[in-house]
């Protein structure tokens, strides 16, 4: 099983002409976990991300792999997997063909594109021209290739962009499990509610420069708790909630529970014999604390 090592930033820096990019960035991704880098459209992600991939060369500071700058990796596919917003396939070839170039350029085994593209649920569209795949299938295809060593670290720029829910679904329980297996996972967004239910650690960046930095929970400051639940019976479940002490509004998706943890909730209804169709813990200090931080209405 492959382990991650950390990526390391130092110090960061990109100047593009008047405008710094990028400034001073700082901070450790450690393996084990998923991290999340985040920041309004413009803050310096994808600059950061390719510097970190020897794409963009820093105006100063540095970036690495366990200490290794990307070029000076030893097979760079079985240490790094990344995929870029802006990763382009060829519209007349298939995603077996594509990643086959590659598979091949890297000395990979000649099994790595169908298992990477089985670990992507791809593998029924192998032979398909990669032109006519949709926004969210061109997204998996990034990631097979990105999984296409099998590589201790993911870096990826705005992986969940473009999916449906139930690919969000997918890719986070994908991640996760990458993370769980001791795999170091980046990945950027301009969407805290994107990411939420997916990473363990943030990263914040704002006009390139960090903002914050810590466990997920350390953003949430408020004391007001939600839940939405729901159930096909919504009025007996709204019942029950009320007569165990809590305050209740009708939602057009569901109920709506103040000062409530999701758990909690869940245990009444299963009590109550209640089959759940709906169950989150709202965060909506969470979203507060991002936006405080960025300075920037509008950013979610
Ligand atoms: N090649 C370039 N030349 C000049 N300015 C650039 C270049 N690339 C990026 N910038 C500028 O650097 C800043 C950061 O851009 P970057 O693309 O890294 O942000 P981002 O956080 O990834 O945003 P997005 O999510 O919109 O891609 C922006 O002000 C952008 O206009």
């Amino acid at each position: 099983m492959p382990t991650g090592v950390p990526i390391e930033f130092s110090g960061l820096t990109k100047k593009f002409g008047q405008v710094a990019a990028v400034s001073d960035l700082t901070f450790t991704v450690e393996p084990g976990q998923v991290t999340g880098f985040l920041g309004p459209n413009g803050a310096g992600k994808t600059t950061s991300l390719r510097m970190l991939l020897g794409l963009v060369q820093p105006s100063s500071g540095s970036a690495s792999f366990g200490g290794t700058a990307y070029a000076a990796l030893d097979s760079p596919l079985s240490t790094v997997g990344a995929s870029l917003e802006a990763a382009s396939f060829h519209p007349g070839r298939s995603a077996r063909n594509h990643l086959a170039v590659y598979a091949q350029a890297a000395g990979l085994p000649k099994t790595a594109p169908d298992a990477a593209l089985e670990k992507v649920g791809l593998a029924g569209y192998a032979n398909r021209r990669v032109g006519g795949y949709s926004l969210g299938m061109r997204q998996r295809l990034g990631l097979a290739f990105a999984l296409l060593g099998d590589p201790g670290v993911l870096v990826l720029d705005e992986p969940i962009n473009g999916l449906d829910p139930e690919g969000i679904k997918w890719i986070r329980l994908l991640l996760r499990a990458m993370a769980a297996e001791g795999r170091t996972v980046l990945i950027s967004s301009h969407l805290l509610s994107e990411v939420a239910q997916t990473v363990d650690e943030v990263v914040i960046i704002s006009h390139g420069t960090l903002v914050h930095r810590g466990e997920l929970s350390t953003l949430d400051t408020s004391d007001t708790k939600q839940v939405q639940v729901n159930a096909a019976d919504r009025d007996r479940l709204a019942e029950i909630i009320r007569g165990a002490g809590y305050t209740v509004s009708n939602l057009r998706s569901g109920v709506l529970v103040d000062n409530a943890e999701a758990g909690e909730i869940g245990r009444l209804a299963f009590d109550a014999g209640i089959p759940l169709t709906g169950l989150s813990q709202k965060r909506t200090g969470l979203e507060e604390s991002f936006l405080t931080l960025v300075g920037e209405e509008g950013a979610l």
